[in-house]
């Protein structure tokens, strides 16, 4: 295998780059003013825009250029309509509505937290003032509201890896750890009418959870475990526990610390599954989005930060956990590791 060329580095790639926030700021504001919803019946001039929006006539003007050179609207005859593919994605009453996520991807938090990302690279310590570990981190709930779109992919691909096994085990008791929207359960609850899903998280974001589950008519087999993943009574013994996207919030040893934790908590050939997102496995350029989240790690925590398969894979062996194996697919920046417990159940 040949190595790839580094990508070369034109004025127009670096200019994209330092205007990129301004888009994303465009884009936030369309979503938050209501744009696309009060545009979905049909294109409009930006007065009758502002009067629907209850918003300043010039600012609106102003924003809808802005969005038509984004090409998120069409400008004709000085009427702004949907641009192709905004009717599906971001009027909110499509069943494909993605906008809500930019309460999370887009959010004040992280713009504020990656806006003085060089002082915090100097510093080594988070934003002053933010702990993305305290219970009431507004973060995680808006996380887990929001973010079903792109989370639903990876629940749908850990119900693949595990229902074939988990098929075969009366009534499976799964515990999903800082489950966020609960998904990874839900959805393996969904494909095993026999399994019971204890949901883990602080209590704010356990509200959101169970409001999903409602939705996806496994509620009456969810049980809630509100509290801190390192101290909460796990209510154990489990056949499977899952632990997604939670481990990279903290320096490598105390996340094998909870691994253990969780690893005790197993019955005899259960399965401990890490999911989420790794660097060091691929060139950084294949896993942008893992590296840009590590950001947000040191933005936001004391010592998080992004972790490999390989320290995933030592962290569980550390457990006494075996035969672990892996599952990653293309496109799916995520890998999914299952290690089972020694034993016969
Ligand atoms: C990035 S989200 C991951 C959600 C989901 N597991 C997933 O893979 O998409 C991290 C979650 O961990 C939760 N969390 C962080 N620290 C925690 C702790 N000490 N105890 C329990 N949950 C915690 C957060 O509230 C949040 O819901």
């Amino acid at each position: 295998m040949t190595e790839a060329e580094p990508a070369q580095l034109t004025p127009q790639r670096l200019f994209e780059m330092m205007a990129g926030f301004k888009a994303t700021a465009v884009l936030r504001a369309g979503v938050e003013l209501g744009v696309f919803g009060a545009l979905a019946d049909g294109p409009a001039h930006a007065v009758e825009v502002a009067d629907r929006l209850a918003a300043d006539e010039r600012g609106t003007r102003l924003l809808l250029g802005a969005l038509a050179a984004l090409r998120l609207l069409d400008e004709r005859d000085g009427r702004y309509g949907l641009g192709a593919g905004v009717a599906e994605l971001l009027v909110p009453t499509s069943p494909a509505y993605c906008g809500g996520i930019t309460a999370v991807a887009a959010s004040t938090g992280e713009w504020e937290a990656l806006g003085r990302l060089a002082s915090t690279v100097r510093e080594g310590t988070p934003v002053p003032g933010v702990d993305a570990l305290r219970p009431d981190f507004p973060y995680w709930a808006d996380f887990a509201t929001h973010t079903t779109f792109g989370t639903l992919r990876a629940a749908d691909l850990l119900a693949d890896v595990l229902e074939p096994w988990a098929a075969g085990r009366p009534g499976p008791k799964v515990l999903d750890v800082g489950c966020g929207h609960g998904l990874s359960g839900y959805v393996l609850a969904r494909r095993l009418p026999q399994a019971v899903i204890h949901s883990q998280d602080w209590p704010s974001v356990l509200e959101v959870a169970e409001g999903h589950a409602e939705r996806l008519g496994v509620r009456d087999r969810v049980k809630l475990l509100p509290g801190d993943a390192f101290e909460v009574p796990l209510d154990g013994p489990y056949d499977v526990i899952v632990v997604g996207n939670l481990l990279f919030h903290f320096p490598p040893e105390r996340a094998a610390e909870l691994v253990r934790r969780l690893a005790g908590a197993l019955k005899p050939d259960g399965r401990l599954v890490v999911l989420g997102f790794t660097t060091g496995d691929q060139p950084p350029a294949e896993e942008p989005h893992a590296h840009l989240l590590g950001l947000l790690m040191l933005s936001w925590t004391a010592g998080g930060e992004m972790h490999s398969t390989g320290a995933h894979r030592a962290m569980l062996g550390a457990a006494g956990l075996t035969e672990t194996e892996l599952t990653a697919r293309p496109g799916l920046p995520l890998r999914i590791l299952v290690a089972s417990r020694p034993g016969t159940s």
